[in-house]
């Protein structure tokens, strides 16, 4: 009997790359790094300090050229045809980049301007960024009124006005209290759901925990990616947390 069930149409990654490298004079950030990120794939890039992971957000989001390899978005390379490769990704640094004395939607207004969206469509993005978030309440008040928690829902619900088919999150939860930390994850994870791929950089494990796939990232190299549990079982440990220091624990920095 012929099989009745037709295979999932090849499904092009949204972020790609290869064997991307990035020195600062003699020191090597990137040594070919390579990794692909799926539509709807939460994806964890694990890294203790100086991995690396802040050099290929500031790659991907187009304030420095890789010496060697590619990076691509929705099929664009970020160096040939960076206006729409940057269309497509949304963004949350490890440092807040919002206005403290603008107003929480005007802060969006803003960003919705850059990526040339503005009238109504910008207001009804707007509105629904927020009320996804809970910050419906908050729309008029400064940023400097919130607390870092909610400062941070507003930097997500920013990087998402545009649409964008991938979330980059560097290190997105430093400074926040576990609940704060904890709630923002869950929003990110449930964007799944919507199809976006997200690329979340952390050096906390639990984090990791919660992802589809994991990559371990130290010194500027892939150790190793695969889901949790199967990262951990590889590894011989009984944990994520146990394997990742094994894998990175006992090198020299
Ligand atoms: N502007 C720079 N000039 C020189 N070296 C740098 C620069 N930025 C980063 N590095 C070095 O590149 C390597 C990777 O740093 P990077 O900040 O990308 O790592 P990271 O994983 O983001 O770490 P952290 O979590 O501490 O920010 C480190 O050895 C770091 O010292």
């Amino acid at each position: 009997m012929a099989d009745s069930i037709t295979p999932p149409p090849h499904a092009e990654p949204l972020l790609s790359l290869r064997d991307v490298r990035k020195s600062y004079g003699p020191r090597e950030a990137l040594r070919g790094v390579s990794l692909d990120v799926a539509r709807g794939e939460f994806v964890a890039l694990l890294g203790p300090n100086g991995a690396g992971k802040s050099t290929l957000f500031q790659l991907l989001t187009g304030l420095f050229n890789a010496d060697d390899g590619s990076l691509s978005v929705c099929g664009h390379d970020i160096r040939h045809n960076s206006v729409a490769a940057l269309a497509g990704i949304g963004v949350v640094f490890q440092q807040s980049t919002l206005d403290l004395d603008l107003g929480v939607a005007a802060n969006l207004k803003f960003h919705a301007s850059l990526h040339g969206l503005g009238g109504r469509r910008a207001r009804e993005r707007i509105a629904d960024a927020l009320q996804r978030l809970g910050l419906s309440e908050r729309a008029g008040d400064p940023v400097r009124e919130l607390s870092g928690g909610n400062r941070r829902k507003v930097e997500l619900a920013r990087a998402l006005v545009h649409e964008p088919a991938v979330l980059l999150m560097d290190e997105a939860t430093v400074g926040l209290d576990p609940a704060s930390r904890r709630q923002l994850l869950d929003e990110v994870l449930a964007l799944r759901a919507r199809g976006v791929g997200v690329l979340w950089a952390t050096h906390l494990v639990d984090e990791a925990e919660a992802a589809d796939r994991v990559i371990v990232l130290h010194q500027g190299r892939i150790l190793a990616q695969g889901r949790p549990q199967n990262l951990a079982e590889a590894a011989g440990t009984a944990t994520l947390a146990e394997a990742f220091l094994k894998m990175t624990g006992d090198t020299v920095a």
